[in-house]
């Protein structure tokens, strides 16, 4: 098996929903007596091309609509970490939609308690420890996002930080200050997408106004040398996901990822797979299409192992414990 594949990491950037496999969108349909708008499992995947975010997302939120109970959630968490483990990884940081669920009935108990009740033992089961972080959905605004934050309040107890997701462009970091400032205050850990489709100015927003602990995709940074430096200079991770990039249009091929640019300036990155079932490839193979696409050394694949677990949420003696298995 090839390096990519092997090397211990963590993955930090992972919409769980995003990894739910026509298969279970099917199973879970047949379970809950829901009604597809798709024939067969390969009708759906034939619908996996994209001309930009928003072409995603309408797919993404019309097959998330098969969830409907804990034990969904379990499932669908189940069968990413099982896949997760093939792939290397020790310690997934995942986000969840919580807005994209309410909004369809179904309670935010039950998705939390579907997505706890897997993430309990998965390090026992699959050896990968994780956290869980509750994003918004940037596209229904500010009061939306502080209305879901209140609703959270039961479930922080499972809940270790929150992100900023869905439909960038025209819907700036900065309008979520406040309830990123609550979020902080409650002492979870804070991070954004930013600069995926959205302008530089997005990463400094997330940065300045924010205060996010990383920056999710960020690749637009590369458009402004200051923010680079900014960037370097704080050791501000960036969770990069090559393929979605590439099937998002964000960049048009992926030797042509503007990553090693990102490198040269001296940024820490990490590679990701972001909604793998949508986008060609787990975090794995992000790794080793990456290598071939920009002929990385086999070095480089080391640093972002490494870095995966630097820019994660874990104590550091279990950063360094992982790290110390990747020599
Ligand atoms: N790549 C992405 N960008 C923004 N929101 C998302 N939600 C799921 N995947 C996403
Ligand atoms: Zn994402």
């Amino acid at each position: 098996m090839s390096l990519g594949l092997t090397l211990p990491k963590a993955e930090l950037h992972l919409h769980i929903e995003g990894t739910i496999e026509p298969e279970l969108v099917f199973g879970l349909a047949r379970r809950n007596g829901v009604e597809l708008p798709f024939a067969t499992v390969d009708d759906l995947r034939r619908r996996y091309v994209f001309d930009d975010l928003q072409s995603f997302l309408d797919l993404y939120y019309l097959s998330m609509a098969v969830l409907r109970t804990a034990q969904d959630f379990t499932d669908l968490t189940d069968a990413y970490l099982a896949r997760a483990r093939e792939q290397g990884v020790r310690h997934a940081e995942i986000f969840f939609d919580p807005q994209a669920h309410v909004s369809r009935g179904v309670p935010l108990a039950e998705v939390v308690t579907g997505l706890t009740e897997s993430l309990r033992t998965s390090r026992e089961r699959f050896g990968i420890s994780t956290r869980l972080i509750a994003c918004f959905l940037r596209d229904l605004g500010p009061q939306e996002a502080l209305a879901t934050w209140e609703t959270l309040q039961p479930h922080l107890e499972q809940i270790d930080g929150i992100g900023l997701d869905s439909a960038e462009v025209g819907h700036p970091p900065q309008l979520f200050e406040p309830v990123f400032t609550r979020a902080r205050d409650a002492g979870l850990h804070v991070v954004a997408h930013a600069g995926e489709e959205g302008p530089p100015e997005y990463v400094w927003q997330a940065i300045d106004v924010l205060g996010v602990e990383r920056v999710d995709h960020g690749i637009r940074s590369v458009e402004d040398a200051a923010l680079l430096k900014r960037l370097a200079d704080d050791r501000t991770p960036l969770t990069v996901c090559p393929l979605s990039n590439v099937r998002l249009r964000c960049v048009p091929e992926l030797s042509q990822h503007p990553l090693p640019r990102l490198l040269d300036a001296g940024v820490l990155v990490t590679i990701n797979s972001d909604d793998p079932s949508y986008f060609g490839g787990y975090v794995g193979e992000n790794f080793t299409a990456l290598q071939e696409a920009l002929k990385l050394d086999d070095s480089v694949l080391r640093q972002f192992a490494a870095d995966s677990f630097r820019a994660s949420f874990l104590p550091e003696a279990e950063r360094d414990a992982l790290i110390a298995e990747i020599e």
